[in-house]
């Protein structure tokens, strides 16, 4: 039996006829992406990198068989990482990505395509950054990280059906991926890249509700993860969730009671303007992020 605790090396690192990805800034949504992706395709090389050394640790315990570093151990970790990729994915946070991008671009191969991840930094604002380099935009969702996640995709007019292709395979491991014009990242970041939020806001009020009428902070939480995992399954299985609604929905009984509460609370103004504000907050995002790339 091997007791080493150190993973043996995987046979795809490092190997130049593999796609490769670079994943600079590996965090939350980072690590949720690269995860997806690396489960549904194990033949890719894969790089990732962190802030500090301690992050590096954690997240090479998360994605094994891939090659991370860290910029606390080594200054140049991002532009080694990215060196030669295929596909360069940046999940630094959006005020990061100035600085970020403005280091690694002269070292990019000419070929290596950027996909930035981040919320409110537009197109034209990284290809300042990285002029010869191709840019796609994307917003992904957490659950990208069981594969179930949803990402929007927003290629730069220069980049060939080809390498979309690829990526959107690629992406497919992490979920659905949904073809977007750029114009069209803030109404999908309010409903679904923030969206998936709202959904475990739901949740916590739900198990908070079920603990002030009597239940077990524990049962509660085990009822309402069940049954929003239920209810998503079935859903996705039966895509109208009017419909679904209705179906629970008895005459006189206790589902109309409940569901009349929230509409009369106003729960469809309040999703609106929960998706507006994130889609607007988006576009704020985009306009300080240019200021700071453009001066
Ligand atoms: N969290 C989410 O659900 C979503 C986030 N995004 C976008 O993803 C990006 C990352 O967000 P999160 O993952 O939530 O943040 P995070 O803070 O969890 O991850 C950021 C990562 O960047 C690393 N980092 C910091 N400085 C670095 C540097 N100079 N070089 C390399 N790595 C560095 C940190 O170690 C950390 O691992 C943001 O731009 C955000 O807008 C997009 C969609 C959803
Ligand atoms: O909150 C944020 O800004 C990021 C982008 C979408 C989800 N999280």
């Amino acid at each position: 039996m091997n007791t080493e605790l150190t993973p043996t090396e995987p046979p795809q690192k490092g190997r130049s006829d593999l796609t490769s990805i670079a994943s600079i800034g590996t965090g939350n949504m980072g690590t949720a992406l690269i995860k997806g992706i690396m489960s549904a395709d194990e033949k890719l090389d894969v790089r990732a990198t962190t802030n500090s050394a301690a992050s590096a640790k954690a997240l090479a315990e998360e994605l094994p068989s891939a090659a991370i570093t860290s910029l606390e151990d080594d200054a140049g970790a991002n532009r080694k990482a990215a060196a030669g990729a295929d596909f360069v994915f940046l999940g630094v946070k959006p005020w990061m990505m100035a600085d970020t991008v403005a280091d690694l671009a002269p070292s990019l191969d000419a070929n290596t395509v950027l996909v930035s991840m981040a919320a409110g930094v537009a197109i034209a604002d990284l290809a300042t950054l990285a002029p010869k380099n191709k840019i796609v935009r994307i917003m992904p969702n957490t659950p990208s990280a069981i594969g179930h996640g949803v990402i929007a995709l927003a290629p730069s007019a220069e980049v060939d059906e080809t390498t979309v292709d690829t990526l959107r395979t690629l992406l497919s491991g992490a979920g659905l991926v949904v073809a977007l014009d750029e114009t069209e990242i803030p109404a999908m970041t309010g409903i679904s890249g923030s969206g998936v939020a709202y959904f475990f806001l739901l949740a916590e009020t739900m198990i908070a509700a079920g603990v002030k009428m009597g239940l077990s902070e524990e049962t509660a939480k085990q009822m309402v993860v069940a049954t929003a995992d239920g209810a998503g399954r079935l859903l996705s299985e039966k895509p109208d969730p009017s419909a679904q609604r209705q179906a629970v929905s008895s005459k006189g009984g206790t589902t109309l009671a409940g569901l009349q509460t929230f509409i009369d609370a106003g729960l469809f103004d309040i999703a609106e303007a929960a998706a507006q504000a994130a889609g607007n907050r988006s576009l704020e995002m985009e306009k300080e992020n240019s200021q700071v790339i453009n001066g």
